[in-house]
């Protein structure tokens, strides 16, 4: 049997068991088994064959953007406007097929920013090109969800809340390997309402952990538990950009504008497309490095960009490649703004 007919096999058996005391143990078994197959899914597969053709595209420049969303809400006629790259667009579904790059120059900063098909329900479960599409994604700095504003609130609610996009948000991390001896030790701080020792057991003796002390500090659900497990949850910054606001009508506007993490726009007719890179900009939270010559002013036009979190040391080695070993010391002035994440 395959992995998405096991996966289907499981969710068929959770789907018809009833949720209650006795079935306990045996739906938290189930689910840990559905996510180690999930997880499976996710890894690049072991062969060569049939695997991202198309998608492996180089990463260049100082920061990568990923446009994910469903078929035809606008991300290839989004990508050929804002870059120089062109990206067939039209009006059927799945025009794109593969991962087409194109450059956005902001600020002296190049982002590249990545086509890819569209997504569909079920995408993480490997439907349509959903795995490749989710593999690239997980390597960019942010990804923008493209909605299509005439249908925002279905599609914003899907790609959220659906498992769909289960496998973006989490980065697989193997897990270590047991320590010999010990066996698995369960504690609590608080009281636990929806795992228990016996549960906690029977899920790590599924991912074949034999050997773990674990102590709850919330009252966690077994999906929680697992995800613990599993991996450790890397949440992606993520923007929603509702496109095609030419078709709904201003209070619609007003109000899409207002969700969270969102951004309207129109490609269509290049409204609010400055306020998006702006947006853009701010998630990817970019430090610009600007060098001076001692007695002049720093000459602002030319930044060197780097990734937050970079030291002096990356800031010598784009300077030049022999300058971090001839480093005595440098004198570091900074700006600072009051609208940072
Ligand atoms: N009204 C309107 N139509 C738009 C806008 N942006 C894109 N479109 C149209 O929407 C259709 C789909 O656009 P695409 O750019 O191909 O969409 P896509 O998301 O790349 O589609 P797939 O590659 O098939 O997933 C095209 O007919 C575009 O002209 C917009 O802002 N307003
Ligand atoms: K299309
Ligand atoms: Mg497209």
């Amino acid at each position: 049997m395959g992995i998405l007919e096991k996966i289907s096999e499981i969710e068929k058996e959770i789907a018809r068991t009833q949720k209650n005391k006795a079935t306990e143990y045996h739906l938290g078994l189930l689910k840990a088994k559905l996510a180690k197959y999930r997880a499976q899914l996710l890894e690049p597969s072991k062969s060569a064959a049939g695997k991202g053709e198309g998608f492996d595209v180089m990463k260049s420049g100082d920061a990568r953007v990923a446009l994910i969303g469903f078929p035809s809400v606008g991300k290839s006629t989004f990508l050929s406007l804002m870059t120089s790259t062109a990206s067939e667009a039209a009006s059927y579904e799945f025009t794109t097929l593969t991962c087409i790059p194109g450059v956005i120059e902001y600020k002296g900063a190049n982002i590249q920013l990545l086509d890819l098909p569209g997504i569909i329900e079920g995408a993480s479960q490997g439907k349509g090109r959903g795995r490749q599409v989710i593999a690239v994604a997980r390597t960019s700095d942010v990804v923008i969800m493209m909605l299509d504003a005439t249908k925002g609130e279905v599609q914003r609610s899907v790609i959220s809340h659906d498992s769909t996009l289960f496998g973006l948000f989490q980065i697989h991390v193997p897990s270590s390997p047991p320590k010999k001896g010990g066996g698995i030790s369960f504690n609590s701080t608080v009281p636990l309402t929806q795992c228990s020792e016996k549960l906690v057991q029977l899920i790590l003796h599924e991912y074949k952990m034999f050997n773990a002390e674990v102590l709850f500090r919330e009252d966690c659900t077994p999906d929680d538990f697992i995800d613990v497990i599993v991996g450790n949850r890397v949440y992606m910054p993520c923007l929603y950009v509702y496109n095609k606001i030419d078709q709904i009508s201003m209070e619609e506007v007003d109000r899409l504008a207002r969700q969270p993490h969102g951004v309207v726009i129109s490609c269509g007719m290049k409204l609010n497309l400055d306020f998006l890179l702006e947006t853009l900009w701010e998630y990817l939270a970019l430090t610009c490095i600007f060098t001076k010559k001692r007695g002049q002013r720093p000459d602002f036009g030319d930044a060197i960009i780097l990734r937050s979190g970079a030291s002096v040391e990356h800031v010598c080695h784009r300077i030049h490649r022999t300058l971090a070993s001839q480093f005595k010391y440098a004198l570091v002035w900074v700006r600072v703004g009051l609208r940072y994440r």
